[in-house]
């Protein structure tokens, strides 16, 4: 891989994040199913809990030192996913640019994409994987379509038209794929923010800066219980680090 502004973690920031990572000691979500893949939740926000100035906007929010942290986490599973919505609005590359990262350590680009919004064709990730910087891009969806350059998974429709994230992950695991990096949008993080029983860890990085009103916020839907609104979701077993002006935010969706 060709040199990048990505540069190694020192030994006490990987020691900082690993417990937070897919390994043999790292427990999964408490009764989760060998079925499943061990999750990783991540993303970075404003001081306002905004992941972009408005909806589709690609939006700088990680310093250099976090981004560094981002591609040290692609290095450790082996699936990053996105939301369709992410994939069109910000051309992502979803490789790791880790210094030193082989190709055989490249995670595998998962785009959720039910009805097939997103195309291979003139992506940056359709690119890098010709170049053999990544992976030829995977997409889930509800129907599949052999001629694409894109390797499709198919779900079945659940309620809403929506696809169950349960029956996603675990298509997921079927493929070896054994741990898998969220990285968002709003949609798809807000959503597993409400599924404490699938997403082992959360990882996000918190940057010195107020996106302002009208912002994407990573913000999950309201929770009641008996007709009366609680808190929509919590971390236990926090921790926390600066990595440059940014803080990092460890912790396990649960009580
Ligand atoms: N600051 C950060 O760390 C990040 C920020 N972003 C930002 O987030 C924004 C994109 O967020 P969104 O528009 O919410 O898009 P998104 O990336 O969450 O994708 C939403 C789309 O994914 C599909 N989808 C997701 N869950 C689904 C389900 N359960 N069933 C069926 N389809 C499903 C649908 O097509 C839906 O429209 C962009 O502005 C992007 O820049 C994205 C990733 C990280
Ligand atoms: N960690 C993080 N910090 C930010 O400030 C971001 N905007 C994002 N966005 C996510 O990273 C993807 C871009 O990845 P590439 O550099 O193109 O490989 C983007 O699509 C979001 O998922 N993440």
């Amino acid at each position: 891989m060709p040199a990048t502004d990505i540069t190694e973690l020192s030994s006490s920031e990987q020691t900082f994040l690993d417990p937070y990572l897919p390994s043999p000691s790292a427990p999964s979500a408490s009764g989760k199913s060998a079925k499943l893949p061990f999750v990783t939740l991540t993303y970075a926000c404003s001081l306002d809990g905004m992941i972009a100035l408005a909806p589709g906007v690609r939006t700088a929010l990680s310093g250099p030192e976090t981004k560094s942290m981002t591609h040290y986490l692609r290095l450790k599973h082996d699936a990053i996913l996105v939301g369709a919505g992410t994939a069109v609005a910000d051309l992502p590359s979803l490789n790791c640019r880790y210094p030193g990262a082989e190709f055989d350590e490249q995670p595998q680009p998962v785009i959720v994409d039910p009805r097939r919004r997103w195309k291979v064709e003139g992506s940056a990730l359709g690119r890098l994987a010709e170049e053999g910087k990544g992976r030829q891009p995977w997409a889930v969806s509800l129907g599949g379509n052999s001629d694409e350059a894109c390797k499709r998974l198919v779900v079945e429709e659940s309620e809403g038209g929506r696809m169950d994230w349960e029956t996603v992950l675990r298509k997921l695991k079927a493929e070896g794929i054994r741990s898998v990096m969220v990285e968002g949008g709003a949609t798809v993080i807000n959503a597993l923010l409400a599924e404490p029983g699938l997403v082992d860890s959360v990882i996000v990085t918190i940057a010195p800066t107020w996106l302002g009103q009208g912002g994407l916020a990573a913000c999950p839907a309201v929770t009641t219980v008996d007709g009366r609104r609680v808190n929509a979701a919590r971390l236990a077993d926090t921790t926390w680090r600066q990595f440059g002006a940014d803080a990092v935010l460890c912790g396990r969706l649960g009580a």
